[in-house]
């Protein structure tokens, strides 16, 4: 069965790398100036192997398996466009994040604009840089057909990159746009000087509201506490080398960031805030990202307002 990759970001570009260790491979991105280094420039240091062929046409990726890693906030617009071409086939949404205009994941995006494809979700702890490099990485693949699931769990796992499957879809698609807000909430927290422990309770409440959110809309909570869940959540509030942590060490060190910057967290958690409003459902944690990534909370006044809330049972 043949794979393309719609999206030569980082993320994109790491999975096609490896997955072209297997078999071959097209990557599509709209602008691939650099194609000819064999050298992404959104993935420096990873040199493409000859069986990844990179194109800008998009009638080169009619592929059995299209894993579509653009941005969360951009898939809409792409669909709308594109997403006739894609339909009937398998595609598997690698973006971790919840549609701003729909408060929708990206599954549903895919199901609207192609109802004949089998959709699946590829998230869970990895960093693009990680998985390229062929470190050892477990990510979760969701499809609700458990056949498919098995299937391109087979299909997308190479020795270094295992994937569990499951058939909780909006359980392993929420955890990973979710656990984006959280990390920028924990990023801030150290920016500003918080700690370590205030982190530890940013993390532990913050999984406790994505949780909440997620099984009300339907997710199982067992899949929370997976890779797709507490995994990713745990390293991106843990590492540098998350944007969405280093996003929210700048807002709570009161610094500028790198503006174009993919950083899902951020519309992400406006998202998250209009749905709970929506739902009736406590979020925060992630109602406080909101309002620092849009302005109106200022860094000083975000920890009283976590702190004065009532006091509670856990
Ligand atoms: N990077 C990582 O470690 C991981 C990322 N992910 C997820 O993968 C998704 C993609 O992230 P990542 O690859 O890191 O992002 P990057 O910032 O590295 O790249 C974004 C890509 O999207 C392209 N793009 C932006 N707008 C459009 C558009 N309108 N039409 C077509 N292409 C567009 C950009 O093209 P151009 O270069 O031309 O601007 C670029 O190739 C995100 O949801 C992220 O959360 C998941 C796991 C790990
Ligand atoms: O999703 C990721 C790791 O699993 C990547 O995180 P960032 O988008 O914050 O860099």
């Amino acid at each position: 069965m043949s794979v393309a990759v719609i999206g030569a970001g980082a993320f994109g570009t790491a999975l096609a790398v490896v997955l072209a260790g297997k078999a071959p491979v097209t990557l599509w991105g709209r602008d691939i100036g650099w194609a000819g280094t064999r050298e992404n420039p959104r993935l420096p240091g990873i040199r493409l192997p000859d069986s990844l062929r990179v194109t800008d046409a998009l009638q080169d990726c009619l592929a059995d398996t299209v894993l579509l890693a653009l941005p969360a906030q951009v898939l809409g617009g792409f669909l709308a466009e594109q997403g006739q071409l894609f339909d009937g086939r398998r595609l598997v949404s690698c973006a971790k994040g919840i549609d701003l205009a729909s408060l929708t994941g990206p599954s549903a995006l895919i199901g609207a604009a192609c109802p004949q494809a089998t959709v699946a979700v590829l998230t869970g702890p990895s960093f693009a840089a990680d998985i390229a490099r062929g470190l050892p990485t477990a990510l979760t693949l969701a499809c609700a057909d458990p056949q498919a699931a098995q299937s391109l769990q087979h299909q997308l796992s190479t020795g270094a990159l295992r994937l569990y499957r499951t058939t909780d879809v909006p359980g392993a698609e929420l955890g990973g746009a979710l656990k984006n807000v959280i990390a920028i909430a924990a990023g801030a927290a150290i920016g500003a000087g918080y700690g370590d422990s205030a982190r530890a309770s940013i993390v532990t409440r913050g999984f406790a509201e994505m949780v909440r959110l997620a099984t009300a809309l339907g997710a199982r909570a067992e899949t929370l506490a997976g890779l797709s869940g507490l995994g990713d959540l745990v390293l991106t509030c843990t590492s540098d080398q998350s944007r969405n942590f280093r996003y929210g060490l700048a807002l709570g060190a009161g610094r500028d960031f790198a503006a174009g910057t993919t950083v899902e967290g951020a519309a992400t958690a406006r998202a998250v805030t209009a749905l709970a409003v929506r739902m009736g459902i406590e979020m925060p944690v992630s109602n406080l990202v909101a309002g620092l990534a849009e302005g109106r909370i200022a860094m000083e006044h975000a920890l009283d307002i976590l702190l004065n809330r009532p006091l509670k049972e856990e």
